[in-house]
């Protein structure tokens, strides 16, 4: 009891205390009417006396001065908040264009989505997580949620609670000076960039900093072991942007069969060009490399990209040229890639051969489909907005396509050829995909025996697949759809007698697209009407055949043709051109 009376302070005792003795002081002395006279003089004092004697002048004063107070009043207020704040919290604001940004962003997101109560959120594109393609059509699209913007989430952490708010930072957009004075400020108004302030109970600023990395190390956690995956997308006000479009498992180096070499020799060179940095600086040179990757499709060019960013630990960042880019857009995607990501253009023969930058739809090649020109191409690639320290790797289909100023040393490094499946790479996609060790549950004995069969098979299959003429990608279909059949074909045989259908479907493929090739060449030189594409005749069953020997089937293929081919057209265009 009697300790509890001691730890209160009682109110006569404050009353005693000196600094509220002063202030009693203070208010006795202004009361006072001798005070006045001797601060104003007799006179004036009198003066006032008469006017604030009165009722109406007294209330016209407060009228006046109210709004002047009320501004007065409220700096005070908030003075004493931020004061207050201050010494009790802490507030860290990070911009979007910080890396640690989207790790804040994410942890927010997910603390929120556990708010039972939480009735507004903004949704948004979900990046896909694992297998996306990149050819192909894509998946539908999926939902996730994000805090909305201007609203402040309250959430827990470590037994901390924190403010987080998203707002939008008041910034110039880069594109207002393109217009107007008031179209300019509409258009900073949209573009305010995206900030995030967090706030914590705490006087520690250094905790807080504390916790932003934990959230930002789980983040990063999260997407440790993934190759992210960079596309351009079109937004409303601010053109083309570049979005983190999915992640995919490491695409391993062993993944991509090449011709033996091709591989070591690019990585080679992308090594010592990361080694020498320091090298090139000294001697003024752009610290950039560029890398051309050709031939038709299918062969490897995008899956080679992503095992070499996989194996150096980098992600990609994926341009189109055969999109509806601008040179403007087009520089400006280059300028922005995002970090630590090498920077793949796609379809690089598929761009104007134009100079004329804008709305050039006539120019060769161009196809009218997209406003980027070959002069905008090299402005980008080698001009002030390169990126210091990117790789950039090009793929198309056609090198002759290519203007040879984009293939010059300092744009074009090195060019590589990935071109049909020669012998080995045809043995080396069989034991890919026919690799009976990556079975766990398969005995030991069962392994031997099936072993022996395929060593056979092998030797028969690769005997049958003509050299240099069949992508890897179409070796890749046919055993995805022909791997699982030996317990029901009782063997491995099955898997020969397979080829001569897929060698007829490859060939019907190839034909299509000479067809197709021919037609948008007479149709450009106006020598023949569009036409709808005739329907292709349906695959024939394949008698299977008796003996599988290799000579007979051999025999049969010539050199441009996978089957008894009906002569192309054109003879450049026969198999092996795209
Ligand atoms: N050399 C290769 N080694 C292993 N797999 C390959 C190889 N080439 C192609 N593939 C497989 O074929 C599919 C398509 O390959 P990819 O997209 O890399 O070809 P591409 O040459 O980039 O084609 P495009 O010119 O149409 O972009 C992928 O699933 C890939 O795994």
């Amino acid at each position: 009891m009697s300790s509890s009376v001691n730890s209160t302070v009682s109110i006569p005792a404050i009353i005693d205390s000196p600094l509220v003795d002063k202030a009693f002081l203070l208010l006795e002395t202004i009361s006072e009417e001798s005070f006045w006279v001797n601060l104003l003089g007799e006179r004036l004092l009198k003066i006032l006396k008469r006017y604030f004697g009165s009722d109406v002048v007294f209330l016209g004063i407060i009228v006046y001065m109210a709004p002047i107070i009320g501004v007065y009043f409220n700096n005070l207020l908030l003075v004493c908040t931020v004061w207050f704040r201050e010494r009790f919290y802490v507030t860290l604001q990070v911009k979007d264009s910080e890396d640690i940004f989207e790790g804040i962003q994410e942890y927010v997101a997910t603390k929120a989505k556990e708010i039972k109560h939480l009735r507004s959120m903004e949704a948004r594109d979900k990046p896909e997580e694992e297998n996306i393609e990149l050819q192909g059509p894509s998946p539908p699209p999926k939902i996730d949620l994000y805090p909305l913007v201007d609203t402040e989430q309250v959430i827990w952490y470590k037994g901390y609670k924190f403010w987080v708010s998203f707002r939008k930072d008041i910034s110039k957009s880069k594109y207002a000076h393109h217009y107007g004075n008031n179209l300019g400020d509409l258009l900073n108004m949209v573009s305010q960039t995206p900030v995030v302030h967090v706030t914590m109970r705490s006087s520690n600023i250094k905790l807080l900093r504390q916790f932003l990395q934990e959230w930002v190390t789980l983040h990063h956690e999260k997407k440790h072991g993934k190759l992210l995956i960079y596309k351009c997308v079109h937004t409303r006000y601010e053109g083309e942007e570049w979005r983190q479009v999915g992640s995919k498992e490491l695409r391993s180096f062993d993944s991509v069969i090449l011709k033996p070499g091709q591989k070591e020799v690019l990585l080679a060179d992308i090594q010592r060009f990361r080694r020498r940095e320091k090298w090139y600086s000294q001697r003024g040179i752009p610290y950039r490399r560029g890398y051309l990757l050709y031939g038709p499709p299918g062969t490897g060019k995008t899956s080679f990209v992503q095992s070499i960013a996989s194996k150096i630990n980098m992600n990609v960042a994926i341009i189109s040229l055969s999109g509806s880019l601008t040179d403007d857009s087009f520089s400006y995607l280059v300028s922005e890639t995002p970090r630590n990501s090498i920077l793949v253009i796609e379809d690089i023969d598929h761009c104007h051969i134009s100079d004329v930058s804008d709305g050039d739809s006539s120019a060769p090649d161009s196809g009218g489909k997209g406003k980027i020109t070959m002069s905008g191409l090299l402005n980008a690639l080698d001009g002030v907005t390169a990126q210091e320290g990117s790789m950039v790797f090009m793929t198309c289909n056609s090198i002759e396509a290519l203007q040879p100023a984009l293939l010059r040393p300092g744009r074009i490094d090195m060019k590589m050829e990935l071109g049909y499946a020669n012998k080995k790479q045809i043995e080396d996609m069989f034991w890919r995909f026919m690799d009976l060790d990556i079975d766990a549950d398969m005995s030991e004995k069962e392994k031997k025996i099936r072993s022996d069969k395929l060593d056979k098979v092998v030797v028969k299959f690769v005997d049958m697949i003509p050299d240099e003429k069949v992508t890897p990608a179409e070796l890749q279909n046919f055993f995805i759809m022909n791997m699982d059949g030996y317990e029901e074909n009782n063997g491995y045989e099955y898997i020969i007698e397979k080829i001569p259908e897929l060698l007829e479907s490859i060939e019907r493929d190839r034909q299509q697209a000479r067809d197709h090739k021919n037609r948008a060449k007479n149709v450009v030189q106006g020598t023949e009407p569009v036409e709808p594409v005739k329907p292709v005749e349906p695959v024939k069953a394949v008698e299977p055949i008796e003996s599988t020997k290799p000579v007979e089937a051999e025999d049969s293929m010539d050199t441009d043709s996978l089957i008894p081919p009906t002569p192309p057209s054109d003879p450049e265009d026969a198999i092996g051109s795209t």
